[in-house]
């Protein structure tokens, strides 16, 4: 079998004036479930198009399976689409629709149906095949729709947000079955959504994309837990990370937040910083307390969405609401006078124009 690396080396690409990709360097391991995410426009769908052969970089080389093939033409790399919304042929069965890019190649008739027959034991839909797209379910739709991408042999295949039009429910029980799927196959998977949930949920490793640059590759854990950049902090985790504009005072490594009485003494104190400062805190480390506690800041409950497993608690602290994540159910009722406080191992500093991270409240190599 071959080898399904997928790496860029400064890869541009522009149309017109817009850069839609900008010197990018990556590199995609073999049976990864790689994921890229980023809002609109940030050049997710361009990546895929590069991989795929449909578009040329203006710079830059690219290579699959250690080959290079920046202007190699699609055919000739060997990556296949699984399309958006695993869009099916509605008049084909299910066979009729996984037999159609072999058709389409001219593979002879009994090597196409023993690659057929292959696919179907190995995405176990052997007695679905005869089935119209509309009679199957979502997650046998899916299964058709990967099972006609993979029929071809690719040593990838990618994913341009495939499950964006499905219900939440569906998407959940999806993208669960997405990752099961991967990891059976044991194929390289490219995968692009907007959803930072599903990102986290699949991904072996993802990048975060803003504006055709890789603001941040790494496991969704390390994305998580030491987001690179305030950018990255924001785009994920929800409900979304808490932000605290203040000032550090080097001399005590203590964050004092802007308008308020709440204050950080940071667990690393070689890693201080000075002036001004955003702090980041997500909503599971903001701990509600009695205000009578000495190191605590004073705030009001502002909000509550009682969710069942937990509650989203909105709190007024000097203007600014912050979220606070509480186990299970609340006693706490709407204005009532409360103290905060933030757990300095949990915790973010940003700083500068561009939002850099300089302090992560828990070690980067945090116990696995
Ligand atoms: N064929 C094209 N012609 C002109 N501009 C394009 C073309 N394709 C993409 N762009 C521009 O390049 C940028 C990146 O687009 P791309 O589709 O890669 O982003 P995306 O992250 O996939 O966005 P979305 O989540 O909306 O699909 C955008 O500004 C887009 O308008």
């Amino acid at each position: 079998m071959t080898m399904a690396e997928i790496e860029f080396v400064n890869v541009s690409k522009s149309y017109g004036k817009t850069v839609a990709v900008k010197d990018l360097s990556f590199r995609i391991a073999d049976n990864e479930f790689f994921c890229f995410f980023g809002p609109p426009s940030s050049g997710k769908t361009t990546i895929l198009r590069l991989i795929l052969g449909l578009e040329t970089p203006d710079q830059g080389e690219i290579r699959i399976g250690g080959k290079e093939v920046t202007l190699l033409p699609p055919a000739a790399r060997n990556v296949a689409m699984v399309f958006q919304n695993l869009a099916l042929f509605p008049h084909m069965t299910a066979r009729e629709n996984i037999r159609f890019p072999l058709v389409e190649r001219k593979v002879a008739p009994a090597v196409a149906e023993a690659r057929l027959a292959a696919v179907a034991e190995k995405l176990h839909i052997g007695h679905i095949l005869h089935k119209l797209p509309a009679h199957l379910s979502g997650g046998e739709r899916q299964r058709v729709a990967i099972a006609r991408a993979l029929v071809v042999e690719p040593n990838a295949y990618l994913m341009d947000d495939p499950i964006s039009a499905l219900d939440a429910r569906l998407r959940e029980e999806t993208r669960v079955e997405l990752k099961r799927i991967q990891a059976e196959l044991g194929r390289t998977l490219v995968y692009v959504t907007h959803d930072q949930e599903e990102a986290m949920s699949v991904a072996d490793r993802m990048a975060v994309l803003e504006q055709g640059e890789i603001r941040q590759l790494g496991s969704p854990r390390d994305v998580y837990m030491t987001p690179a950049s305030r950018y990255v902090a924001r785009l994920v985790g929800s409900p979304p990370i808490n932000l605290i504009p203040g000032r550090m005072d080097p001399a005590q490594s203590l964050f004092r937040a802007d308008g308020g009485d709440l204050r950080v003494t940071l667990a690393n104190r070689a890693q201080a910083g000075n002036g001004a400062v955003e702090l980041g805190v997500r909503p599971e480390d903001v701990r509600i307390v009695s205000p009578d506690r000495a190191d605590a800041a004073h705030a009001e409950v502002y909000e509550l969405q009682p969710l069942g497993g937990f509650t989203i608690v909105d709190v007024n602290y000097g203007g600014l609401i912050l979220r606070a994540l509480v186990q299970g159910q609340t006693a706490l009722r709407l204005g009532e006078r409360i103290g905060i406080t933030l757990d300095p191992a949990r915790i973010h500093l940003f700083s500068g124009e561009d939002g850099r991270a300089f302090v992560h409240g828990a070690p980067t190599n945090a116990a696995a």
